[in-house]
């Protein structure tokens, strides 16, 4: 017995390491917003980062429309955050839709091209119940179902395959039949690389969108693999085509990076506040 202890202690520490996954220290608003006033702003609010590099004409109100106080910001991480009494969970996949869970709670779902970022994303807004897993690759056409999270009794998730490279019949199949048809479905992220700008499968989604009457977002993610230089450019052209193309997109595009949290706290405000879980002090949809 005495011999085996501390062999079992060893075996006990490598499973801890093995199944913990510790919380990223910007993960959460509470610790991000002790840092220097500067570098919290660009953090929650990323595009306060950008514009100081926009031309004069730009008009940068389309771009804060949603800019909640610091009191709606921690209310919507505690409900990202799970309790005994407020349990985050992956809950079923589905690949078509009589496999798809009856929900009454409202619910948003992640779409856009494949290795956009969704399941990242999805991970990054659950880094705070790390229990939650949510798989990523960077081979594209990773996630093949429609996965569906449940948190709490206050809202559900569902991160889609994506669409644009060899999963074309998947997101006919499932994805355009879910999106028509489900209930409770009260937003649509549609996500848009930020690193390369939207390309010819975006616009088609967003056409979809459109002719389907959803009302839908758009997201720009890995905003931390490009120079503003490189990422203005591309904002201002996703920008143009919501003001010029849509009727159902909210105003504001959103600016994520999932690896640096950038963004993250915003969009998880925006989701507690679309799905009804937020009584706001000054926030504007
Ligand atoms: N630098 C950086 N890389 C990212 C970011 N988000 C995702 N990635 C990388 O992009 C690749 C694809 O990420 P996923 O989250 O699996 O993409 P997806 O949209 O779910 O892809 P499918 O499931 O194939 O449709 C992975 O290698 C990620 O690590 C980000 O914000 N910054
Ligand atoms: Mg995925």
């Amino acid at each position: 017995m005495f011999l085996w202890q501390p062999r079992l202690l060893l075996h006990y520490r490598i499973q801890q390491q093995l199944t913990c996954r510790c919380v990223h220290s910007l993960a959460s608003f509470q610790q991000v917003s002790r840092l220097p006033e500067r570098k919290w702003r660009g953090v929650v609010f990323p595009f306060s980062s950008l514009e100081g590099h926009l031309d004069r004409s730009v008009d940068r109100g389309d771009f804060q429309l949603f800019h909640p106080s610091e009191e709606d910001l921690q209310r919507a991480e505690r409900l990202f955050t799970p309790s005994a009494k407020h349990v985050i969970l992956y809950t079923s996949s589905a690949v078509r839709m009589d496999h798809v869970p009856e929900i009454q709670q409202p619910e948003v779902c992640f779409i856009g091209r494949s290795n956009v970022g969704k399941s990242s994303l999805i991970r990054s807004l659950f880094s705070l119940a790390p229990e939650v897993e949510v798989r990523v690759s960077k081979t594209p056409g990773h996630t093949k179902k429609m996965n569906f999270f449940r948190v709490g009794q206050a809202f559900s998730l569902v991160d889609m395959p994506g669409y644009g490279h060899k999963a074309p019949r998947d997101f006919v199949d499932m994805v355009e039949p879910y999106l028509q048809a489900r209930e409770n479905l009260v937003r649509t992220f549609l996500l848009v690389d930020g690193s390369v700008g939207p390309q010819r499968a975006d616009l088609v989604a967003v056409e979809m969108c459109e002719e389907f009457g959803l009302p839908y977002v758009m997201v720009m993610t890995k905003i931390d693999k490009v120079r503003p230089g490189i990422l203005l450019p591309h904002l201002l052209q996703v920008q143009n085509l919501i003001k010029t193309q849509t009727k159902y997109c909210f105003a504001q595009p959103f600016l994520v990076s999932s690896t640096q949290f950038s963004g993250v706290h915003l969009l998880r405000c925006f989701i507690t506040h679309v799905t009804g879980n937020l009584q706001m002090d000054s926030t504007t949809s």
